[in-house]
């Protein structure tokens, strides 16, 4: 497997407060990761580290196969960025943006500045100042800007931030052409999960520092369990009684009303006998399928993961 990018123990201290914790990623070549987390998890910081911009406290990055130091400025020309907002000169064009970009990169490439423009759909926006660009197309000129030195990695943080439903379409789908057409690897972060679940290929999930989980989209899709779900007026009678009388034990109670069985091998309509006969009232009993949200909310203990 060629891993483009990958983390070993990635540890940062700010202020002798654990910001990130042995964190270890792996991003496959060609693929979408979405790194997903609650604000403040430490997405930022290790996107930050990774290129550069904060000196990890311990552990090691390793990108295209090297070992990132603080003079790797070959791998980090492999690389496009935007970190947290992107900057512009306010008064220019996006193309005289692009152009000075170019030039500080050492990289000017009249078609690949076109090439950029066309992809992001902004070629036909010659005269505006980007003072006067909504923020959409900001967005997509910073994306613009980082794709236009022909990165092998493009690294986002929360790139859909602010965006409004048109603008969020135009991105994923941006992100899906970069990936699967260009061959770009990309690592994309962000705290809303319904807009990570429909690009990415595999999830990190981080939370306070910690990397929870890394997973791809086909795994959670295959560990997405299905479950009884009653309404009842008693929980603890309820639980009680499954396990004892049924010897049920995967049972989790939401809100105090609702009982959800994670046990497949005993039937609904024993359930609900087993019930009634023990004077526990039952409406609404069905068999559901967990979505992935609640797959993530239970990751993140109820951290904020969506929209
Ligand atoms: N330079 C710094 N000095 C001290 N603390 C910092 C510094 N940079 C970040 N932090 C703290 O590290 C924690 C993680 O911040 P970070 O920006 O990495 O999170 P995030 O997951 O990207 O969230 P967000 O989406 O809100 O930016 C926060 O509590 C933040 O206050």
């Amino acid at each position: 497997m060629a891993y483009v990018l990958r983390t070993h123990q990635l540890t940062k201290v700010f202020d002798e407060k654990d910001i990130v914790t042995n964190v270890s990623m792996n991003i496959k070549q060609g693929e979408i990761y979405g790194f997903l987390g609650p604000n403040g998890a430490g997405k930022t910081t290790i996107m930050k580290m990774i290129t550069n911009l904060v000196k990890p406290t311990s552990g090691e990055i390793e990108l295209f196969g090297q070992k990132l130091t603080p003079t790797s400025y070959n791998v980090l020309g492999r690389m496009g960025t935007i970190i947290e907002y992107p900057i512009f000169y306010d008064k220019l064009t996006a193309r005289e943006n692009l152009e000075l970009h170019c030039e500080y990169m050492g990289y000017y490439n009249k078609k690949a500045i076109d090439d950029a423009l066309e992809l992001v759909k902004l070629q036909n926006i010659t005269n505006k100042s980007v003072k006067d660009f909504s923020l959409g197309m900001k967005q997509r000129l910073g994306i613009a800007r980082a794709i236009t030195t022909k990165p092998e990695l493009l690294i986002l943080d929360e790139p859909i931030n602010g965006l409004d439903p048109i603008g969020i379409k135009d991105i994923r789908e941006l992100f899906k052409l970069l990936s699967k057409e260009y061959g770009i690897t990309m690592l994309v972060s962000s705290h809303i999960l319904g807009e990570i679940e429909l690009v990415a290929d595999t999830i990190g999930v981080i939370n306070h520092g910690v990397l929870l989980e890394e997973v791809s989209m086909e795994q959670i899709r295959e560990k997405n369990t299905d479950y009884i779900e009653f309404n009842t007026n008693d929980c603890n009678k309820a639980t009680y009684v499954l396990s004892q009388q049924l010897g049920i034990e995967n049972i989790r109670v939401i809100d105090q009303r609702y009982i959800r069985i994670y046990d497949n091998s005993i039937p609904m309509k024993q359930i609900t006998k087993t019930l009634i006969m023990n004077d526990i009232d039952v409406d609404s009993i069905h068999q559901k399928n967990s979505s992935l949200e609640e797959y993530f909310m239970n990751l993140l203990g109820g951290g904020v993961v969506n929209a």
